[in-house]
């Protein structure tokens, strides 16, 4: 029976039982001790899923605690082989339990099951096994030298894991962001204390199952649920025996988390917001160029931190290519993430859901012209309460608009046309924001100079979100701080010592 089939006779958010989240520390589950706890809603229907508990200095004190206790003991006396094999463990595991962790991260965001079964959870099993290959394979670096009495002498350097790192995680991809930095952190001998998005608990309380079941020893991986100001997630960035903070977030909170950390210095690997741009060429091939940006544009509800919300459109193709992509919106049907038919799911919450909005009516204030959408959806009374809102294009904006300039995270894009090849890479590049591009063109030379003049971290090519977990991956600009991905981890999940010999 499919996933789908399983809930044919009843929705999801009714299929599953009441689910509390909790804490996930040395092993152990616990609710903690502040008595606080806040409710968690499937942003489908707005029905109750179940509560989290707001975790205090105490959890904190503690994860980081058992986190160091895990360095000191077993965990730190394995091997790489015997480590990465317990986390290869980890990522078959989590496919042996592939469709609980499908459910419950549909549960926690609302997004189609179709989108999370083909890139969330199986992006969460790649993401260990891609970085146990990394450990398992790196080499390190040896500078033979002279030296005056001729005898010379040999450099060698040495990694180490850094020891206890913080991983703080979005929830527009839950499961998925959380893993592409604990499966790094694990694999190069740290421990973790993971403070996941209080939208999105599930996957990462239940990846503390998955961690216990295969032997991980207790300590390795933590989890902390709280906010972030004054509370799970402050105390977690600025705790004196955290030894680096990796991020997932908006730029906004980046600044924070930077000023946190700060204190009593602690290396930070952040990955922000960004206003991502296309750019297509009037000799594009127009019906990948408009596949690729309906997914980019749409894909998870507009909720993709590299999805593109300016889309650059040579003049000679500008009202095709907004006719194709308007039509293209408008199939979107909205419903369940267990319905095979779903075309978009809501997003995360009310709070987004007003904060898409705004900018849905600050569009109109800045003069820009609604092609499609701008509003709610209509929807079934039963999907009532859920957080939907219309994917919408734009055009006519100003350049200045706050629509074309600040980051939105909603289905939403606008669309701009231009006539020379200079103008297309001056506009891509005129935001604070550097994550990513995408450059639409048949012109083998123009693909390669224009892509190369993107201020970015990573520029598709006529295609979107195509994925090797061996390349770097961030943002420049204020779209993040260093690289994660393959070898690049190193950087940040090590520490790097230099031997120098006499020989
Ligand atoms: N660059 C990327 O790879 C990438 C990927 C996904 C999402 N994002 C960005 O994330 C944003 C959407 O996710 P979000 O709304 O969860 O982001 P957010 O910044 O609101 O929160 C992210 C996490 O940070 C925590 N947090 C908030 N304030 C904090 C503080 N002062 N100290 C410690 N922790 C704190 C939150 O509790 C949550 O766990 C968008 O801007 C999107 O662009 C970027
Ligand atoms: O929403 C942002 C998506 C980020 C994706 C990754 O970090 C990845 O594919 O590794």
């Amino acid at each position: 029976m499919t996933i789908h089939q399983l809930y044919e006779r009843r929705p999801l958010s009714q299929s599953s039982a009441r689910r509390d989240a909790a804490h996930f520390i040395d092993g152990a589950f616990t609710q903690g001790t502040t008595g606080k706890s806040w409710e968690n809603f499937h942003p489908v229907d707005g029905s109750l899923i179940g509560r989290v508990p707001e975790g205090g200095r105490a959890e904190v004190d503690a994860a980081v605690t058992a986190a160091h206790a895990a360095l000191r003991g077993d965990w730190g006396r394995m091997s790489v082989v015997e480590r990465t094999d317990l986390l290869g463990a980890v990522a078959d595991e989590i496919n042996r339990r592939f469709d609980e962790f499908l459910e419950a991260e549909c549960l926690d965001t609302g997004k189609p099951m179709s989108l999370a079964s083909h890139i969330d959870i199986p992006r969460g099993a790649a993401n260990f096994k891609m970085f146990t290959d990394v450990a398992k394979t790196v080499a390190t670096e040896c500078f033979p030298m002279t030296t005056p009495d001729g005898a010379g002498a040999l450099n060698y350097a040495l990694r180490r894991p850094r020891g206890v790192i913080a991983v703080i995680s979005p929830w527009n991809l839950p499961l998925l962001l959380m893993t592409w930095k604990v499966g790094p952190a694990l694999a190069l001998g740290n421990a973790v204390v993971v403070k996941p998005s209080e939208e999105t608990p599930l996957t990462a309380t239940l990846l503390g199952e998955a961690m216990n079941k295969v032997g991980v020893p207790r300590g390795v991986y933590n989890v902390v649920h709280g906010l972030g100001p004054n509370s799970a997630g402050e105390l977690l960035t600025q705790h004196p025996r955290v030894n680096g903070v990796t991020f997932t977030g908006e730029t906004r909170t980046g600044e924070a988390i930077m000023r946190q950390a700060a204190h009593g210095i602690r290396p930070v690997s952040f990955e922000l917001g960004g206003k991502n741009p296309a750019l297509i060429f009037a000799d594009a091939d127009l019906d990948k160029a408009v596949e690729g940006t309906m997914r980019s544009a749409f894909s998870n509800c507009g909720q993709v931190c590299l999805g593109t919300e300016r889309v650059y459109v040579e003049r000679l193709i500008f009202d095709e290519f907004v006719a194709r992509l308007k039509q293209g919106a408008e199939s979107l049907r909205p419903g369940r993430p267990e319905d095979p038919s779903t075309g978009i799911g809501p997003l995360v919450s009310k709070e987004h859901q007003a904060k898409v909005l705004s900018y849905y009516a600050r569009a109109i204030e800045e003069g820009a012209t609604v092609i499609t959408g701008g509003g709610v959806p209509k929807v079934p009374a039963d999907l009532a309460g859920g957080s939907w809102i219309e994917p919408t294009i734009w055009t006519g904006a100003p350049d200045n608009a706050a629509i074309v300039n600040e980051e939105i995270f909603g289905p939403c894009c606008h669309i701009r046309p231009f006539d020379t090849e200079e103008e297309a890479i001056e506009l891509a590049n005129s935001t604070p924001y550097g994550l990513a591009a995408a450059v639409w063109t048949e012109n083998l030379s123009r693909a390669h100079r224009v892509a190369s003049r993107m201020d970015v971290g990573i520029c598709w090519v006529n295609s979107w979100f195509l994925r090797d977990l061996r390349t770097a991956f961030g943002g420049a600009k204020q779209s993040g701080i260093g690289r994660e991905g393959g070898v690049h981890s190193l950087e940040f999940y090590t520490e790097l010592t230099n031997i120098c010999v006499k020989l």
